[in-house]
């Protein structure tokens, strides 16, 4: 059967990949509370990182964007949705003990330097509907994430603090704008650009798990 939406048929092509990111144990362990917590660090860690060069992914985004409302949209959100998620982990950070010399320390590892540098390659170098299909999977999966958790939290208060962040009706209300604006631009886009879009997005739904893999094995960099 033909997607309804466009955003319905990239949530199609990487449905696989969500599927998988809901049995990994990082996330069955957040919802748990096996998951170790020098697992959450490093992920809390690698989030910092990755979140500077989102935030400036959203923000060139937003200059490829035609429609002011657009252009406002993701402007604000490389200012100020970042700000609650940087909120979040400043809060995160401080329990588990760490600082943002901790964080500088550490470094980007090798997926979150991977992914930030598709993102950010796609979104200075792709048109704006593959920007768009690009960033869509950050959003958007954490929502989904979010809500399948908060059904049952976490018995660690750390965990769920997280899950109760991602499963909020106000992430619900960004992400829920930003499919809106993904099916006005799937309504005009021919079949090869299409076709980029769905490719940009199931790689990002997959560096998304695979983001999760590294903060579950602590992955360093192999040399
Ligand atoms: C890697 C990653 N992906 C998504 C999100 C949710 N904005 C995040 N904080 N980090």
């Amino acid at each position: 059967m033909t997607p309804s939406t466009f955003s319905q048929q990239l949530w199609d092509a990487a449905e696989p990949i969500y599927d998988a990111i809901l049995v990994h144990p990082f996330i069955t362990g957040l919802a748990d509370g096996t998951l170790p917590r020098e697992s959450f660090a490093y992920f809390i860690v690698q989030d910092s990182h990755y979140l500077r060069d989102y935030s400036r992914a959203l923000a060139l985004t937003a200059a490829r964007a035609h429609d002011e409302d657009e252009v406002a949209m993701f402007a604000d959100h490389a200012a100020n949705a970042i700000a609650v998620e940087r909120g979040l982990h400043a809060e995160l950070l401080g329990d588990l003990e760490l600082t943002s010399t901790d964080v500088d320390a550490a470094g980007s590892g090798p997926v979150t330097t991977a992914y930030m540098s598709y993102l950010t390659a796609v979104c200075a170098t792709g048109s704006y509907p593959e920007a768009v299909a690009t960033v869509l999977p950050c959003y958007w999966i954490y929502r989904q994430v979010g809500h399948v958790l908060e059904a049952g939290s976490s018995p660690d208060p750390l965990y769920a603090r997280w899950i109760a962040t991602y499963g909020s009706a106000e992430v619900d209300a960004i992400v829920d704008r930003v499919l809106s604006v993904t099916d006005r631009i799937g309504s005009d886009l021919g079949a090869a650009e299409r076709e980029r879009c769905v490719r940009h997005f199931r790689t990002t739904a997959r560096y998304e798990w695979m983001f999760w893999d590294a903060a579950y094995q602590r992955l360093p960099w192999p040399i």
